[in-house]
């Protein structure tokens, strides 16, 4: 992996920042990257450009003008010690999380990020709980991904075995994360990894309407976590959505058109004004039945919902729409069962609602916490 690219000639040369290339391989996949450490700097102030230096660790690298990056208004100031009151707009380069100024990723196979950030964000990660937890791995430390030749056009990612919903493909530390980068990934939902970070194996991950993962960033281990949101066969291709999926296919594509993305996924190629519908109506049709399932709840002489989640249910997993609607819809289901003292089909629905939900960003706080959000409800 390629470390100090910041300080290379070429980096310099190329707009903003970006990761040297290296060929593929004649099959398509990543050849092997020479290690390289990031050069250590010292302070160097230089005009009206930030630069900063911090003293928490001490393979800090200067700040140095980045076009595009810093902005010009803000001017660094030396820090020292366990320094993170950093003002506002001060713009830190650090490594995180520690590592010895010549460790290499043998000595931290979990790697490390060469990190741009504002003071705040330092101080968030470093008071994260758990903080800097090891980046999670596959069950059984088993390789569930490979990089390779897409359909869709240069690379991508793809189940090297069977994954079943919620479990973890990939979880990596990107290489580099930039302010912007860091805010998108705290609050990230489906969209796809942006400009702002570099990271080796999801950036190769292409888009699909109808995506079998999501992504989340993990602050406590500083990683990207690729989990699958339906069962995955081994030799598939893996994609996530670069866009809002809960819109008709002229809108996606609307959306789509900055990637330089004509989308062909099946749900694209086969879109129809039912599909379209379902889609954009998705919100409010979920709505219309959580209602009318907490007036069943109320009284049970009132017509229930069962039929019509299911019949929703059935449609939603059709068009490949495996995110928040249907745990929603899930839920309304097992919580039916269980109120009707159904408990097999109850724990039938709350499974696949739990299972759902370690892909999610809600599930996933609620199980740090050890409680599970289908099991909560029966
Ligand atoms: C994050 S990269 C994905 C990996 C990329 N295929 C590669 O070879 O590195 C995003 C780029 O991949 C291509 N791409 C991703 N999903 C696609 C899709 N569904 N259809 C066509 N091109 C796609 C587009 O060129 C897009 O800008």
């Amino acid at each position: 992996m390629k470390r100090g690219f910041l300080k290379t000639a070429k980096a310099k040369k190329t707009e903003g920042i970006g990761l040297p290339r290296v060929p593929p391989k004649g099959d398509g996949s990543l050849a092997p990257q020479p290690h390289i450490k990031l050069p250590y700097g010292k302070l160097a102030k230089t005009g009206n450009v930030a630069s900063v230096i911090d003293f928490v660790q001490p393979n800090i690298v200067t700040a140095r003008p980045i076009e595009g990056f810093v902005s010009k208004k803000v001017f660094g100031r030396e820090a020292s010690g366990d320094t993170v009151d950093y003002s506002e707009n001060t713009i830190v380069i650090t490594t995180l999380p520690r590592v010895d100024s010549d460790a290499t990723q043998d000595d931290e196979p979990d790697n490390w990020t060469e990190c741009i950030l504002t003071g705040h964000i330092k101080l968030r990660i470093l008071s994260t709980p758990g903080f800097p937890r090891p980046v999670e791995k596959p069950a059984g430390g088993k390789v569930n991904h490979r990089v390779g030749p897409s359909p869709f056009g240069g690379l991508g990612v793809f189940a090297t075995r069977s994954v079943r919903t919620g479990d973890l493909i990939v979880a990596e530390r990107p290489l580099l994360i930039t302010p912007r980068g860091f805010q998108q990934a705290a609050g990230s939902g489906s969209k796809g990894l942006s400009k702002e970070e570099i990271i080796q194996v999801m950036s190769r991950v292409n888009h699909s309407c109808s995506p079998n993962t999501d992504h989340r960033f993990n602050m406590a281990s500083l990683s990207f976590e690729l989990r699958a949101v339906r069962d995955i066969k081994k030799g598939e291709e893996l994609f996530y959505s670069y866009c809002d999926i809960y819109q008709t296919k002229s809108e996606r594509a609307e959306e789509l058109a900055p990637y330089g993305i004509v989308c062909v996924c099946p749900g694209c190629v086969g879109a129809t004004k039912e599909t379209d519908s379902l889609r954009s109506e998705l919100a409010k049709r979920v709505g219309k039945i959580q209602v009318g399932h907490l007036v069943w709840l109320k009284d049970q002489s009132r017509p229930n919902v069962l039929a019509a989640s299911l019949k929703l249910i059935a449609e939603i997993e059709k068009e490949g729409l495996h995110s928040a609607p249907l745990a929603l819809l899930l839920g309304i289901v097992a919580n039916f069962y269980s109120a009707s003292g159904n408990t097999n089909s109850a724990m039938k629905y709350s499974d696949q609602l739990d299972n759902l939900c370690r892909a999610s960003t809600l599930g996933r706080s609620l199980e740090s916490n050890g409680l599970t959000v289908g099991k909560a409800l029966i």
